[in-house]
């Protein structure tokens, strides 16, 4: 059994997540405070404004009242400001919160699952959808306060008069109603404009990578018809969410007046009465408007449903299944020995590889070759634990990779792809990133390796230059992947197809300095080439998702289906894959 250690934990850096939490939930204590104290001073101005007036008809100091009166009416105007002020803020939190949930999730996540999603969706749910389920949290905090208004006005108002309060709570279940009814369609209206939303970008998206293609088919037209083809239902979908808005704010829009003239109405009659005085009527009869003014928060009740729809889209991101990691580490000074054992990979219903009792002796170059499709790509993937088999483990060194700390497998096991994905910064910045920092001559040493020194060197600041001023070939973007790789050598180094835009001088070239000069220990090489096989010390030649035979390159070559892979000679029918083909199957040893 392999030495493994137990796991040193880093510290937690959920506190900064938590800080900004406390942040985010400070900021809407304030946005509700704020309004609430707005709604108190909108509540208490009618009484007062009605005492005062009573009190100037009567010829009485009204000094006192009509300051407070202005204070109030200040009062509400400052504490509206300040929920603007802290509404903003809050939103640019709560957005930023939701955007770095989303992102870490996505980040965290299988990546075989993070890759499913397209750009267009993902960045929708990034940018539109967050900052829609950011603004929710204000606008259910100015939701909630926008009820005090008309609660205090109708509690003020029985303080008032009994007979306008009756009027008007019989007005206020229709007024519910409309809001109710709001509320329930605009969900499902909001969710699939969203998606549709999503389409449109992710088609976008889809078609700006495509551009040469597009170009040298002459398929242009075709292409914008696809891409806006969604267009018409998302009109569809927009002109239903303000249809229902629409008829929101016009049904409240005819009952409010109506509830409000009802009640100036019964007011006048006890005025006439002598029931009621003037300021009191006057006072009746705002709390009446304001009480009716429940129908205004259509608007709010929108951006929470809207807010809520779209942080679903986000926790989708959030949540994805991460790749969870062990507490382990790998036996010191190990070579790099890999076994395969039991392994199963199922794509949609499918077994796309198996692979069973697969040792790959440690510090060896294993090619692993197939025709297209046979599942070279998932079995890199396996190996270095991009995603984990459906069944069975893979072993680095006597360790089960599951069971590796994060830091361990990414500093152990390094990859380079056929396209690889550099990021930004200067081409140094890019090549020294990884799990751990390249230093300076680690990077000069790992681009000499790669053979990306020489046109590093041409460009206009050499390593100094950033990635985005470099016109790179594809050649070259894949040399400085190949460089990044070399420079984060482990005992494990994957390369998926990493050299297939290389010529083969260069690439022959590359291949004597990762043998000469990059950090020895066991290479996994996806190859389609010939020759990449003959160098190798081993190849795992995969059929179907099968393992077909592994052994030397000279020793399959005897084999017609194996030279076939390599388009030379008749294949004849492929035997199945449990009939083992090679000359030691699955288990042999340079
Ligand atoms: N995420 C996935 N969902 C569904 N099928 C998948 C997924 N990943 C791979 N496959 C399928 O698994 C099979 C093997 O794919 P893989 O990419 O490993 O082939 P490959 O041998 O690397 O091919 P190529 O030489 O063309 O790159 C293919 O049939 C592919 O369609």
């Amino acid at each position: 059994m392999a030495e493994t250690r137990p796991r040193k934990r880093r510290p937690p850096s959920a506190r900064d997540a938590a800080d900004r939490a406390k942040r985010g939930r400070g900021l809407e204590a304030l946005v509700l405070s704020c309004s609430v104290a707005a709604a108190v001073a909108a509540v208490a101005q009618p009484v007062v404004l009605g005492r005062t007036l009573d009190l100037l008809l009567r010829d009485g100091d009204a000094g006192r009242w009509l300051a407070l009166s202005a204070a109030l009416l200040v009062g509400e105007l400052l504490f509206d400001c300040l929920t603007s002020l802290f509404t903003g803020r809050c939103n640019a939190a709560r957005t930023a919160s939701v955007r770095r949930g989303a992102l870490a999730g996505l980040l965290r996540a299988v990546p075989d699952r993070a890759r499913a999603r397209t750009p267009g969706d993902v960045g929708t749910r990034l940018t539109l959808n967050a900052a829609d389920a950011g603004g929710a949290p204000a606008a259910k905090a100015s939701l909630a306060a926008s009820l005090v208004t008309p609660l205090g006005a109708l509690a003020a108002l029985a303080f008032v008069d009994l007979w306008v309060t009756a009027c008007v709570l019989a007005g206020l279940p229709a007024l519910a109603l409309v809001l109710r009814a709001f509320a329930r369609d605009t969900g499902a209206s909001v969710a699939a404009y969203q998606r549709t939303q999503a389409r449109i970008a992710s088609r976008l998206l889809e078609t700006l990578e495509g551009t040469a293609t597009i170009t040298a088919a002459g398929t242009a037209a075709r292409e914008r018809a696809r891409v806006l083809a969604p267009l018409a239902e998302l009109a569809g979908q927009g002109r239903q969410m303000w249809a229902l808005h629409g008829r929101a704010l016009a049904r409240s829009g005819v009952l409010v007046p109506l509830l409000t003239l009802a009640a100036t109405a019964v007011g006048g009659l006890r005025l006439a009465s002598g029931d009621l005085s003037v300021g009191d009527m006057l006072a009746a009869c705002r709390y009446a408007q304001l009480a009716a003014g429940v129908g205004g928060t259509a608007s709010l009740l929108g951006a929470v449903v809207r807010g809520r729809e779209a942080r679903r889209r986000t926790l989708e991101l959030e949540e994805m299944p991460p790749l969870a990691h062990g507490a382990f580490r790998l036996p010191p000074d190990g070579p790099g020995g890999l076994e395969l054992r039991g392994v199963r990979v199922v794509r949609d219903g499918r077994e796309v590889l198996r692979a069973d009792g697969v040792r790959v002796p440690g510090g060896t170059t294993v090619a692993v070759v197939g025709r297209s499709g046979s599942g070279k790509s998932v079995l890199a993937a396996v190996a270095g634990r991009l995603v984990d088999p459906d069944e069975g483990h893979v072993l680095l060194d006597g360790v089960r990779l599951d069971r590796l700390t994060r830091q361990e497998l990414r500093t152990e096991v390094a990859f380079a792809f056929e396209r690889p994905e550099l990021g930004e910064g200067t081409v140094a910045e890019v090549i020294a990133a990884g799990a751990r920092r390249a230093s300076p001559e680690q990077v000069r040493q790992a681009a000499h390796a790669a053979g990306a020194d020489g046109f590093v060197r041409r460009l206009p600041h050499g390593y100094d230059t950033p990635l985005a001023s470099a016109p790179l070939s594809g050649g070259e973007r894949q040399r400085l992947g190949l460089a990044r790789a070399f420079a984060h050598a482990g005992r494990l180094l994957v390369m998926d197809d990493a050299t297939s835009s290389l010529d083969t001088a260069t690439e022959h070239e590359v291949d004597r300095a990762l043998r000469r000069s990059v950090r020895p220990g066991t290479r996994l090489v996806v190859a389609h080439r010939q020759s990449v096989a003959g160098r190798a010390d081993l190849v795992l030649w995969l059929e179907d998702g099968c393992v077909r035979a592994v052994g030397t390159h000279r020793e399959l070559w005897e084999l017609p289906g194996y030279r076939a892979v390599f388009a030379i000679g008749d294949t004849g029918p492929a035997p199945a894959c449990e009939t083992p083909a090679a000359p030691r199957p699955e288990e042999v040893r340079p």
